[in-house]
């Protein structure tokens, strides 16, 4: 369902050089496979989950997604097929803030083609707790009710992909279980694969395919290995 290979990425440092952040040769996730992947801060996380968005540019190599290869795409198409396709739950939630909560879920369904469907979206937010704030702007909302709005959004598209990064960093332990919950739940219900960023020894515990960043990244394994002791 997803497949990256061969993927390069280097972002340029201020004094030109460049600075490599991946080098993976292979990684798989199947239809409805739940991930988690963890690694140190800095390690590269968010930055492989906005090439598998097609929000970053590759240098080298290829990601596919149910057969479609994104870095073959024009950026348009990329916007598109995400659109379509994919939930991001982003690390910075990337609220807009003149809309209510409900307003921000419902517009994950604007460039769907599909209908938009409230009934959908008040569920959702149901289901992360949020009944009684769907009317709220971001900046009425606490940071880990915007947290749980950024997830019941990502979800709102009905994706056969789900990028989550961080979603329970700012959340208190028992709304964290219950956003881990309905992630887990309407991506078992819906086929929805998953692949998870966290720190969270408790909610890494909970899934059954954990990778170390460091294990997938040849650029990670060679840091790991010449590190000073
Ligand atoms: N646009 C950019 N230009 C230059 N360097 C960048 C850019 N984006 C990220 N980096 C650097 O690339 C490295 C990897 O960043 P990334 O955000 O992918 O890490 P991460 O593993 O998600 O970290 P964290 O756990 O702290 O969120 C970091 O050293 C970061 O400073």
């Amino acid at each position: 369902m997803l497949l990256l290979e061969g993927v390069k990425k280097s972002y340029r440092e201020p004094d030109g050089s460049e600075l490599p952040i991946l080098d993976i040769p292979r990684f798989a996730v199947d239809e409805g496979e739940q991930v988690v992947i963890r690694g140190r801060s800095g390690c590269g996380k968010t930055t492989m989950l906005n090439t598998i968005a097609g929000l970053t540019t590759v240098d080298a190599g290829s990601v596919s997604v149910k057969g479609v290869e994104l870095t073959r795409l024009t950026e348009a198409g990329r916007d598109r097929f995400r659109a379509r396709q994919i939930g991001y739950v982003f690390q910075t939630f990337n609220l807009l803030a003149a809309f209510s909560a409900l307003e921000n879920v419902m517009l994950g369904m604007t460039f769907t083609g599909q209908t938009r469907d409230a009934a959908r979206a008040r569920d959702l937010l149901d289901r992360v707790g949020l009944g009684h704030r769907m009317h709220h702007k971001p900046a009425a909302m606490s940071v880990g009710e915007q947290q749980r709005t950024a997830v019941a959004r990502a979800l709102a598209n009905k994706p056969v992909l789900l990028l989550a990064d961080e979603p329970t960093a700012n959340i208190d332990p028992s709304n964290q279980q219950q956003v881990i919950d309905l992630l887990r739940t309407v991506c078992e219900e819906e086929k929805v694969a998953m692949l998870l960023v966290t720190h969270s020894p408790e909610v890494s515990g909970q899934f059954g395919r954990v990778e170390p960043l460091e294990e997938i990244n040849r650029v990670m394994a060679q840091a790991t290995m010449t590190k000073p002791l």
